[in-house]
C-alpha cells in the first residue's frame, strides 16, 4: 500500500485545560475527525500506560492553556468540510456558537481559531514513512508495503502492518523478546502471546516453528491487526487464535486458554502490568515452560524480579538488555 499523500489543513482553538475535553467533544459533534489536544498537564498514570511510556516527560509549568486542533482534508477545490458545514465562515460561526454554549459550564479562555497553511500531512499514515525493513538477528521485519532490500534477501521475512495496534518490531522491548524466542521455540512449542498487539510475536513464533499460538489483547484493534498480519504472512487459521480479553481477571478467558499447556509464553507489557500478570500466567504454563517478559524500563527491573521471586514456581534464567529496556526470562520449576 503506498504512503498516502493527502493534504490537510490544521485548525487550532486556543482554550483552557479545563475546557479542552468539552471543546473536543463539541468539535466531534460538528463532525471533525482526528481531534488532538496539546497542553502542559503531566500525563496521568493511566495515560502513560496507554501510551506505553514508563517515564513521565518533564513539561513546563501548566499555565491552564489548552490547544485543541483538528485537520480537514483539502485539495485543488479547497477544504472539505464535514456534512452540515457550508464553508470556513460557517464553520467558524458554528464553533463560536459551540464555545458560547460551553461558557455556561466552564471557562473556555480565548477561544481564538488559527489555521496552518495547507501542509502535506497525513497524521494517520505519516509514521509509515519511517517504518523501513530492518533485521533482528537473522530475521527480516518489513512493512507489508515495502520490498525486501537486496542485502536482506534469502532470510526469514516477516511482513507487518500494525494498523493502529502496537508492534512494528522496531521497539527495543519487542526485539528483546524476539531474540529470546529464537532460543526457546521449536517444532513442539505451544505458544501463548499475552498483549499480542499487531500479532508480531505470534507471527514470528509460528515462523520459528511453533505448533500453535494463542494471542490475547485488551485492544480490539489488536485482533484485527493480528488476523491481517497472519494472512500477510500466509499463516492459516488452524495455527493460531487471537482473543480479546484479560487473563488477569477474566475466568472465562483463563479456562479458554487452558492450564499447564504452554511451553513458551511472551508478555511484552509494562512492568506495572507484568507484576500482577505473573501469578496468573504461571498455571497456564507447563512445568519447565518458559516465560519471556519485556516492556520493563530499567528502573523497574528489581521490582519485576522481586515479583518473580515472591512466587513459588518461577526461576529466573536470564536477563537481557537493550537501551533502557529489560527483558526477564523465567522457567516454571514447579
Ligand atoms: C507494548 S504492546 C506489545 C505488542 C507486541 N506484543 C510487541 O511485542 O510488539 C503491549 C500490548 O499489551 C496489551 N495489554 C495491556 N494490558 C494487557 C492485559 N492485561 N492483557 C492483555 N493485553 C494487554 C496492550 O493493549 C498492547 O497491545
Amino acid at each position: 500500500m503506498p504512503v498516502s499523500k493527502m493534504k490537510w489543513k490544521k485548525y487550532t482553538i486556543k482554550t483552557t485545560t479545563a475546557a479542552e475535553d468539552l471543546v473536543s467533544g463539541m468539535l466531534m459533534d460538528l463532525g471533525m475527525e482526528g481531534v488532538q489536544i496539546e497542553d502542559n498537564i503531566q500525563l496521568s498514570e493511566s495515560d502513560t500506560k496507554a501510551m506505553f511510556v514508563d517515564i513521565l516527560p518533564e513539561l513546563p509549568p501548566d499555565e491552564g492553556i489548552g490547544m485543541v486542533s483538528f485537520y480537514l482534508e483539502s485539495d485543488n477545490e479547497g477544504v472539505h468540510f464535514p456534512e452540515g458545514i457550508k464553508d470556513e465562515e460557517d464553520m467558524r460561526i458554528k464553533i463560536a456558537q459551540g464555545l458560547k454554549e460551553l461558557e455556561d459550564f466552564v471557562d473556555v479562555g480565548e477561544g481564538t481559531i488559527t489555521s496552518d497553511e495547507t501542509e502535506d500531512k497525513d497524521w494517520i499514515n505519516n509514521w509509515k514513512q519511517y517504518f523501513k525493513p530492518f533485521m533482528v538477528n537473522d530475521i527480516v521485519i518489513k512493512p507489508t508495503w515495502e520490498e525486501v532490500p537486496d542485502d536482506m534477501v534469502g532470510r526469514m521475512v516477516v511482513d507487518i502492518d500494525p494498523g493502529t495496534a502496537f508492534g512494528t518490531g522496531s521497539h527495543e522491548t519487542t526485539q528483546l523478546v524476539i531474540k529470546q524466542m529464537e532460543k526457546y521455540i521449536n517444532n513442539e512449542t505451544e505458544l501463548l502471546d499475552v498483549g499480542t498487539g499487531s500479532g508480531i510475536l505470534s507471527v514470528i513464533g509460528l515462523m520459528l516453528g511453533a505448533k500453535h499460538v494463542i494471542g490475547t489483547d485488551l485492544d480490539p484493534n489488536a485482533i484485527i491487526a493480528t488476523d491481517e498480519n497472519m494472512e500477510a504472512n500466509g499463516i492459516s487459521k488452524e495455527r493460531y487464535e487471537v482473543i480479546e480479553g484479560n487473563i488477569i481477571d477474566d475466568p472465562a478467558i483463563k479456562n479458554h486458554i487452558g492450564f499447564e499447556k504452554y511451553d513458551v509464553v511472551t508478555a511484552n507489557i509494562l512492568a506495572d502490568i507484568i507484576i500482577p500478570l505473573l501469578p496468573e500466567i504461571l498455571p497456564h504454563m507447563k512445568i519447565n515452560g518458559i516465560l519471556i517478559t519485556s516492556g520493563i524500563i530499567n528502573m523497574k527491573e528489581q521490582a519485576v524480579k522481586d515479583a518473580f521471586r515472591s512466587l513459588d514456581g518461577f526461576e529466573i534464567v536470564e536477563t537481557t538488555y537493550q537501551g533502557e529496556w529489560v527483558s526477564v526470562t523465567a522457567k516454571r520449576v514447579k
